[in-house]
């Protein structure tokens, strides 16, 4: 097959340095493909970058670290652009899709602190910090005896904010260490089985305008099959439960010769109400085991709980 490419492609990316460590990936693996390609990175700051007093889950959501990168790719500045999968909105807005979803780096959290060894380690009223709240609910249900604290900003601030002594420990998710060779940080990663990680924590993905089916065939070959499916998986399940960062909400599908194990779990805030679910099916049919998630979790009362993080929306807590 012939694949003709424009004879320069701009990536539109975040400019921190984890965003731009994944454009780079991107442009380089695509200059192995197309060597004939110029490829250049547009660094953009997003309004999510920007706000950094707030829970991102107060202040509008996902949407706010892609809609300048969105808004260039409109208007002919970019070709496409790369996100940590897990920062995207659940519904992509109209004219935008997914082009290719590459491989997973290690989807775990990753405890991170310069005085203890574990969480289990952390004495009683020890802070810790995460603006997350499915890390938040995981922590408090298991470790009630801890101070949780939001913790916003990219992850240099992040770290700075422990090493100023802000916090005991953070938790952050093992990829963006482990890409930006900041492995050493972390003092254990915490398996999904003590904190299941997010829909599409780990990857990456590579969004275009639905219009530029020229691009689609070029960028194929980054697409890795069973992340995409793992992660079409989660995010059906995410779509199914409103797809906010409002609520917390962990999925994870692992893949193991055509089976697709996933897990999920949905808790208040306060993580003293959770449901669970573990299943397996057809790896080649991730929505249906989205779906089928996602019905398992009613079951356990996902409704009750969904209404629960709203009344604590509504209050402002
Ligand atoms: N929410 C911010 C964000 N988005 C993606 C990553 C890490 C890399 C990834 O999950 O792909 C992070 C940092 C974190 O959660 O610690």
């Amino acid at each position: 097959m012939k694949i003709s490419l424009p004879s320069k492609l701009v990536i539109a990316s975040r400019e921190s340095r984890l965003a731009m460590w994944q454009a780079e990936h991107v442009r380089d693996r695509l200059a192995e493909l197309y060597p004939q390609c110029v490829i250049e990175i547009l660094g953009m700051t997003t309004r999510g970058d920007q706000i950094l007093d707030r829970t991102l889950s107060k202040v509008g959501g996902k949407g706010l670290f892609v809609k300048e990168l969105e808004v260039a790719m409109e208007e002919g500045r970019a070709d496409l652009a790369v996100h940590s999968l897990k920062d995207m909105p659940m519904e992509l807005p109209a004219g935008f899709t997914l082009a290719a979803v590459l491989e997973r780096e290690d989807p775990r959290d990753a405890f991170v602190s310069n005085d203890y060894a574990s969480i289990e380690a952390l004495p009683p009223g020890a802070i810790v910090g995460t603006s997350s709240l499915r890390r938040q609910a995981l922590i408090a249900a298991r470790f009630p005896h801890l101070i949780i604290k939001p913790l916003r900003g990219n992850l240099d601030t992040r770290l700075g904010k422990l090493d100023n002594g802000e916090y005991a420990a953070i938790i952050l998710a093992a990829a963006g260490l482990k890409r930006l060779g900041m492995a050493a940080r972390i003092k254990v990663v915490i398996e999904p089985e003590h904190s299941l990680p997010a829909p599409g924590q780990g990857a990456m993905a590579i969004e275009i305008c639905e219009g530029r089916v020229d691009l689609l065939a070029a960028l194929a070959p980054l697409n890795h099959l069973s992340t995409a499916q793992a992660v079409t998986a989660e995010r059906t399940l995410s779509r199914a439960f409103g797809g906010s960062c409002q609520v917390p909400l962990a999925a994870f599908a692992t893949i193991e010769g055509g089976n697709m194990r996933l897990r999920a779990m949905i808790g208040t805030p306060d993580g003293l109400r959770t449901a669970t679910a573990d299943i397996t099916g057809a790896a080649n049919a991730p929505e249906a085991l989205g779906q089928k998630i996602a019905a398992a979790l009613a079951q356990q009362g996902a409704a009750a709980i969904l209404a629960a993080c709203k009344e604590d929306l509504a209050e402002g807590t």
